[in-house]
């Protein structure tokens, strides 16, 4: 079982990290109102004939279709610099299926984020999905690792779920890197729900040598 140390969910303060405001291109205010969407249908129960508006839906979701540029450029674009945060999985503003979060940054270099996930996010009833729960612990740890000026791919990720992590209630989710021995690096993450430990996740990244930009050149046509 991963000891956490000193990881506490009630410390406030530092500074707040990997946040993008620009959006010129309307991009994040497109993403919030389909996140809405997806937050609704989950359980999907409405009091109104739902036919018309699967009609308006279709018509935006033809509309976005036509004017998009190619996956493969849209892929080119998310490993651009900085554009990599805007469209994580759990961070990102673009990103439909991110909560999204916004860490701080602690004077001792912990990540902290609090977020209150929603029933798409659920497992069990009234918590929330234990693969959720390690996707969470991956990025926390990951951008606290980044963050630390040494950061890797994820090589294993040792998650023990202690209690139930709610939905609909706020969650705080920490993570800091630990050690660093040559390409290896170790981080570790709690989530707490108040004061309740709910998970604690210890993680062992690698830093990928030349795999990363022979990705990002052959995506990019180069
Ligand atoms: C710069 C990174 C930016 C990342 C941005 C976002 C990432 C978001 C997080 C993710 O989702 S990452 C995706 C999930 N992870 C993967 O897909 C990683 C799959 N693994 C790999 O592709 C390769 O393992 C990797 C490129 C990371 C390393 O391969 P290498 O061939 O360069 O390294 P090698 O296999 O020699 O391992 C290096 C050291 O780590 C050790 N190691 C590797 N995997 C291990 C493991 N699972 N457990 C314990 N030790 C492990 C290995 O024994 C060795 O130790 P020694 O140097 O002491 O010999």
């Amino acid at each position: 079982m991963v000891e956490t140390g000193p990881l506490d969910p009630s410390r406030g303060g530092g500074g707040r990290i990997d946040r993008v405001d620009d959006d010129e291109a309307g991009l994040f205010a497109l993403v919030d109102q389909v996140r809405r969407i997806r937050a609704l249908t989950t359980g999907g129960l409405f009091d109104t004939d739902l036919d018309p508006l699967t009609a308006q839906l279709r018509e935006v979701a033809d509309r976005l279709e036509a004017a998009s540029a190619s996956t493969e450029r849209r892929q080119a674009v998310t490993w651009s610099t900085g554009d990599y945060v805007t469209n994580c999985p759990v961070v990102g503003r673009s990103n439909v299926l991110a909560p999204p979060i916004a860490f701080d940054i602690l004077d001792d270099g912990t990540l902290r984020g609090e977020v209150t996930l929603g029933l798409e996010y659920q497992g069990p009833p009234a918590c929330v999905h234990g693969g959720m729960v390690a996707l969470l612990f991956d990025v926390v740890l990951g951008r606290a690792n980044f963050h630390a000026g040494a950061t890797g791919m994820t090589v294993y990720l040792d998650v023990d779920y202690r209690s139930p992590t709610p939905v609909l209630e706020p969650i705080v989710v920490t993570g800091r890197q630990v050690r660093v021995e040559g390409r290896k690096i170790w981080a570790q993450g709690a989530i707490h729900a108040g004061d309740r430990l709910c998970a604690t996740a210890e993680g062992m990244f690698v830093e990928p040598g030349g795999l990363l930009l022979e990705n990002r050149r052959r995506l990019a046509g180069g």
